[in-house]
């Protein structure tokens, strides 16, 4: 997080034209002292390319200083009142950020002032260059579909940035892909709860795992997944968290971590005896709190790190 203007993103205004889906787009939120770092750890885990916090209250008569010790970091995340500018690779990914914020209980008080496009540009060939195929492991890769598949890629997702969550790029997304990649999944059944793209659905597909369970809260990312799996030739059954009842051999869920701590009694309950849950979108620093969520279900475990994020997974007796 910074507190330094955001470089190169002179905001256009008006309404969104036809075509500006793949520009990069600035979401613009108001938030209290309070909610600032919630808020700005959220926007990172959602993918923003880049949060800024200003004063909301600058050059008012509202505006008051923070004022640290030299050399020592801010005494606060935030001002009374912060304006919080995020940047996203399209107008899809802040439009998804916004609506997942939305629906967390640590935005209310908060306020989205704008979403908008940014300086206008080569969107396409920006966007394309942002999104490199991805090695998971040495043989297991997600690729875009405008890139040759690579010579080593034995096992291949296709799937382009889009309108929901999970292209792969993100730590929290590749440890679940790493963890499938290591499982013996055949026959087996999972739920990926929260799927967005369904990039960890379809993965177990591509693992062949058998009825497969993709539930998300927001309808666009049940028809994205859905989308994709058709893209990839796998099947999935796809729909809103309804749709899973019953027990799986795999439950995925990369959600936040307060999300996650709330969902602990639902998604414990999903696991069949002798599956296993698999947790991520977790920092580090948040590892015990899921773990102590946890505990009254499933014995939580970290299995994986990566860039500050941490994987946690149980096995059910
Ligand atoms: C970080 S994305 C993960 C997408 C994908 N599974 C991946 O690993 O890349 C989290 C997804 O969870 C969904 N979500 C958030 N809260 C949820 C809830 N309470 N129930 C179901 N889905 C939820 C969001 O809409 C979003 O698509």
């Amino acid at each position: 997080m910074s507190a330094e203007p955001l470089v190169g993103a002179e905001p256009q205004g008006g309404a969104e034209p036809g075509g500006t889906q793949g520009a990069l787009h600035e979401l613009l939120l108001l938030a209290p002292e309070s909610q600032v770092e919630p808020l700005s750890e959220a926007l990172e885990a959602l993918d923003a390319l880049s949060v800024s916090v200003e004063d909301a209250d600058a050059d008012t008569d509202a505006e008051r200083g923070l004022f640290g010790e030299p050399g020592l970091p801010a005494p606060k995340a935030g001002w009374a009142r912060s304006r919080l500018t995020a940047l996203f690779a399209s107008a899809a990914a802040a439009h998804e950020a916004q609506q997942l914020l939305q629906a967390q209980d640590f935005f209310a008080g908060c306020e989205v002032c704008a979403l908008r496009p940014v300086a206008d540009t080569d969107w396409v060939r920006l966007t394309q260059t942002q999104f490199e195929p991805v090695p998971i492991t040495p043989t297991f890769w997600i690729v875009p579909s405008w890139h040759e598949v690579p010579p080593a890629a034995q096992q291949v997702i296709r799937l382009d940035p889009g309108q929901a969550f999970g292209t792969g790029t993100h730590p929290t997304t590749r440890m679940c892909l790493r963890w499938l990649a290591q499982q013996p999944l055949a026959g087996r059944s999972v739920l990926d709860y929260g799927c967005g793209s369904g990039i960890l659905a379809i993965a177990a597909a591509k693992f062949a795992a058998q009825r497969i369970e993709a539930v998300d809260i927001d309808p666009v990312a049940v028809q994205t997944a859905q989308r994709n799996a058709l893209h990839n030739g796998v099947q999935l059954q796809t729909g809103l968290p309804d749709l899973a009842c019953g027990t799986y051999d795999v439950v995925l869920a990369n959600i936040l971590a307060t999300p996650l701590k709330l969902l602990a009694p639902l998604l414990c309950e999903r696991v069949g005896p002798g599956g296993q849950l698999v947790l991520s979108g977790i920092l580090q620093r948040q590892a015990s709190e899921l773990q102590a969520a946890y505990a009254p279900w499933l014995p939580l475990q970290i299995s994986d790190a990566e860039d500050g994020w941490v994987l946690m997974t149980a096995r059910a007796p």
